[in-house]
C-alpha cells in the first residue's frame, strides 16, 4: 500500500492529486486544506471521474485532520497564498512561512517517515524551512521548481524550433525565481542535436527569457499563479520516488559543499528514488554558468535571510 498527502487543496494541490490519481501513482491519495469542505468536494469531483478515465485508487479529503494523513509515504505541500500579477514569489514570505512550518511540523507527527516535495513558494526558501525545522535527513526533503521550469524550456525550445517538446531534453538549474532561475541552453538536445547548432544566440536567449518569467508570464495572464503544469510537476516526482524510478530531476536540495555552495537548498539535477534524493548530479559548468549559479544562490540566500526576520527560524 503507498499512500501520498497533498496538503492545500488549491489550484496546484487539486491538480497534483488529479494527476497522482489519474496516473494511479499510489494506491491512496489523501488532500487536506484548511477550507471546510473543499478538500472532501475535490476528492468526491475525482473519484466520480474514476469509470470515466479508468483509474483504481481511492482519493479522500479532509478538513484539517491530520489523522488522515498518517503513514503518508510522501507529503506534498502546496498550502499558502499564491502571487498576484507585479509580485514576485519573494514576497510571499510573511505569509507562506508561518504556514508551511506548521504544516509540515503537523505531517511529522503523524507521518514520522514521510519524504517531503516542497511546492509552496518561494519554494527554495520554503524547503530550507521546512529541512531546518523538522531537522531530518536531506534527502527527504525536496523542493519542486526545476522540473516545472525544465518543462517550461522544453516547451519554449519546442515553440522556437517547430518540434515536438517530447523529443527535446534541457534542464533549469539555481533558485526558482524570475532572475535565479539558470536555463542551461549550452546542454539542451533536440534529438541529441545541441540546440545551439539549430537556433540563432538572438533566439536562444529570447527562448532563455521566456522560461525564466515564464511563471510571471502566467500570473499576469491567469491573475494568479499556474497550476497545470505545477500540479503535474509535483506529481512527476511523486511518482520518481513512489515507483523508485531514480529520474535525474533537477530539484531544491540542501548543499554541502556540491556546486560550491553549503547550507542552501537549491535547484541542482539530483536522482530521485524510493529514498527520495539518492544522489546529487554535480555537472560540470563552465565559468560563465559558475558564476551565474554563485549570484543565484546569493539571492536564495538573502531570501532565506528574512526567514529570522518573519519569526520563523
Ligand atoms: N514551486 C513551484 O514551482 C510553484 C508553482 C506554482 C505555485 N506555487 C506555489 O504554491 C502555492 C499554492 O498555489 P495555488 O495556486 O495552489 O494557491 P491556492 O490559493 O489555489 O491554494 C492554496 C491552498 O492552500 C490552502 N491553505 C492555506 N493555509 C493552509 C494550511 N495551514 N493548511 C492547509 N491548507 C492551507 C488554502 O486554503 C488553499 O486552498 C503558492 O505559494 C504558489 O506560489 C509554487
Ligand atoms: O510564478 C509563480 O508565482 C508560481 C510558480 O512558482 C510558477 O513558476 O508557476
Amino acid at each position: 500500500m503507498s499512500k501520498v498527502t497533498v496538503v492545500g487543496a488549491g489550484n496546484v494541490g487539486a491538480t497534483c492529486a488529479n494527476v497522482l490519481a489519474f496516473n494511479e501513482v499510489a494506491d491512496e491519495v489523501v488532500m487536506l486544506d484548511v477550507k471546510e469542505g473543499v478538500s472532501e468536494g475535490k476528492a468526491m469531483d475525482m473519484m466520480q471521474t474514476a469509470q470515466l478515465l479508468g483509474f483504481d485508487i481511492t482519493v479522500v479529503g479532509c478538513t484539517n485532520d491530520y489523522e488522515k494523513t498518517a503513514d503518508s509515504d510522501v507529503v506534498v505541500i502546496t498550502s499558502g497564498i499564491p502571487r498576484k500579477p507585479g509580485m514576485t514569489r519573494e514576497e510571499l514570505i510573511g505569509v507562506n512561512a508561518g504556514i508551511v512550518k506548521s504544516v509540515a511540523q503537523s505531517i511529522l507527527k503523524y507521518s514520522p517517515n514521510a519524504i517531503f516535495v516542497v511546492i509552496s513558494n518561494p519554494m527554495d526558501t520554503m524547503t530550507y524551512l521546512s529541512l531546518k525545522s523538522l531537522g531530518l535527513p536531506k534527502n527527504r526533503i525536496i523542493g519542486m521548481g526545476g522540473a516545472l521550469d525544465s518543462s517550461r524550456f522544453k516547451y519554449f525550445l519546442s515553440q522556437a524550433l517547430g518540434c515536438n517538446a517530447n523529443e527535446v531534453e534541457g534542464m533549469v538549474i539555481g533558485g526558482h525565481g524570475d532572475t535565479t532561475m539558470i536555463p542551461l541552453a549550452r546542454l539542451a538536445t533536440y534529438k541529441g542535436q545541441p540546440v545551439s547548432a539549430l537556433l540563432s544566440e538572438e533566439k536562444l536567449d529570447e527562448v532563455v527569457a521566456a522560461t525564466m518569467v515564464g511563471g510571471a508570464t502566467l500570473t499576469k495572464l491567469l491573475g494568479t499563479s499556474a497550476w497545470y503544469a505545477p500540479g503535474a510537476a509535483g506529481a512527476y516526482m511523486v511518482e520518481s520516488i513512489i515507483h523508485n524510478q531514480k529520474k535525474m530531476i533537477p530539484c531544491s536540495v540542501y548543499l554541502e559543499g556540491e556546486y560550491g555552495e553549503s547550507d542552501i537548498c537549491i535547484g541542482v539535477p539530483v536522482i530521485l528514488g524510493k529514498n527520495g534524493i539518492e544522489k546529487i548530479v554535480e555537472l560540470e559548468l563552465t565559468a560563465d554558468e559558475k558564476a551565474k549559479f554563485a549570484a543565484s544562490a546569493a539571492a536564495v540566500h538573502k531570501t532565506n535571510g528574512a526567514l529570522k526576520e518573519v519569526g520563523a527560524l
